[in-house]
């Protein structure tokens, strides 16, 4: 029986280049951000299982014998969803076939990862969780991914799977290497459940934290990664990573031999981008910075051609470029957040210009530090008041 109190986070991340071409074995470059996802995790009423997720506003509570009855039914031998253990879910938690409303998916993902981590590692726990998010959800920051990372570490170490590494009087912890790839190889799962077909890129970073390059699986840390400001904006035009995943699928099956060069073209650029980024010195000069925003451009185009562009986005460069300043997209696309890069002469005034015109588009900015923590464990009593006021009121 789990008798602590403890919470669990994980970054969101920004991928630099390689979207939608990581799906297809090509090479990302991403980073982690410093916006987190918090899981509380509490014991419980004895035989109850309980869930709440304000972002995407669900509440739901499961007796652990019907829990285990189900887990028994659906047994399967993949660590892998199947088609049928996910329509037996659905069923029991009163899912419409094919629904994909963020609710349906986040509870769906819960549901199978707590069933099958405790089908091979424990019993199902009696335990209260709470999970709560400082990323806009579906926005390409990553936030399915951080979401399922929280779940595999929090459900992993209930089940005893890997351990508890948090002593008392420390505030945080982490996890050792081999229980870092356990949890990133559920936290996958997860993600398969939400995303249909991921690459694993987002819950690697979610896992590991820092700056990777990602190619089919490999994990690759980065040697050296400058110090870069980048501009976040949220165009808030909410799309579906999973919908963008399967078009640009079709497209490359429609098309392949235009657009396999395509994904070629913007490999390279993600492995020409790793070669500059570990070649800058930690505090670049604004010489640094033309290849760097050419890589931008370059890339913007590239994931037009692949479908995934969006009126909203386009207005975005266009607002950026009036400042001088060069943006893509990152994440999914088809709305959701760009990046804008920002060199170090980039003077303050010019950065609020363009911030400004950005909002008056209805958009949201923000600076972001790139590179934080991965997958960590915290002691409740050490989260910052916002955080443990927004688990608190769930
Ligand atoms: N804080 C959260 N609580 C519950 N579910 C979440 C949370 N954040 C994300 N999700 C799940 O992830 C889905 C969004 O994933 P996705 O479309 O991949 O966008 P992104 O990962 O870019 O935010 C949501 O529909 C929801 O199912
Ligand atoms: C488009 C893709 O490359 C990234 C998706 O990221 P996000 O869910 O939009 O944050 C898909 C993937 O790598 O699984
Ligand atoms: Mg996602």
């Amino acid at each position: 029986m789990w008798a602590r109190e403890l919470a669990v986070s994980a970054p969101g991340k920004v991928i630099l280049h390689g979207e939608h071409a990581v799906v297809l074995g090509k090479v990302a470059l991403a980073v982690a951000l410093d916006l987190r996802t918090f899981l509380r995790l509490r014991p419980g009423a004895e035989g109850r299982l309980s869930v709440c997720l304000p972002g995407v506003g669900v509440r739901r509570s499961w007796d652990t014998p019907g829990l285990r009855a189900l887990r028994g039914r659906i047994a399967g031998k993949s660590k892998s969803p199947s088609v049928e253990q996910l329509d037996a879910l659905r069923e029991f938690a009163g899912i419409a076939a094919g629904a994909s409303a963020p609710e349906s998916l986040a509870t769906l993902a819960f549901l199978y990862m707590c069933l099958a981590i405790s089908a091979k590692y424990g019993d199902v726990p009696s335990v209260d969780i709470v999970v709560w998010s400082e990323l806009p959800t579906g926005a390409g920051l990553g936030s399915s991914a951080a979401y399922a990372v929280c779940l595999a570490a929090a459900l992993l170490m209930v089940c005893g799977a890997i351990s508890c590494p948090l002593q008392e009087g420390e505030s945080t912890a982490r996890w050792t290497e081999e229980e870092l790839t356990l949890i990133n190889s559920w936290a996958f799962q997860g993600e398969r459940v939400i995303h249909g077909n991921p690459s694993g890129v987002d819950n690697a970073v979610g896992t590991w934290g820092g700056a990777l390059r990602y190619q089919a699986g490999k994990i690759t840390p980065l040697k050296r990664v400058p110090t870069l400001r980048i501009l976040l904006t949220n165009t808030k035009v909410p799309r579906s990573t999973k919908v963008l995943v399967a078009g640009v699928k079709e497209k490359i099956l429609k098309f392949p031999a235009i657009m396999n060069p395509v994904l070629d073209s913007i490999d390279a650029i993600s492995q020409e981008c790793q070669s500059v980024l570990e070649a800058m010195p930690a505090n670049p000069s604004p010489e640094h910075y033309p290849v760097l925003e050419e890589f931008f451009d370059i890339n913007q185009h590239h994931l037009n051609v692949l479908g995934v562009g969006h009126p909203s986005l386009d207005r975005l460069c266009q607002v950026t470029a009036s400042h001088s300043l060069h943006s893509k997209l990152t994440g999914a696309g088809g709305g959701g957040c760009g990046i804008t890069l920002l060199p170090p002469d980039t003077s303050p005034l010019a950065v609020e210009a363009a911030k400004q015109d950005l909002c008056a588009c209805g958009f949201e900015c923000w600076e972001t530090k790139i590179g934080a923590p991965g997958v960590t464990l915290h002691c409740c009593s050490s989260l910052s008041a916002q955080v443990l006021h927004a688990l608190a009121r769930s």
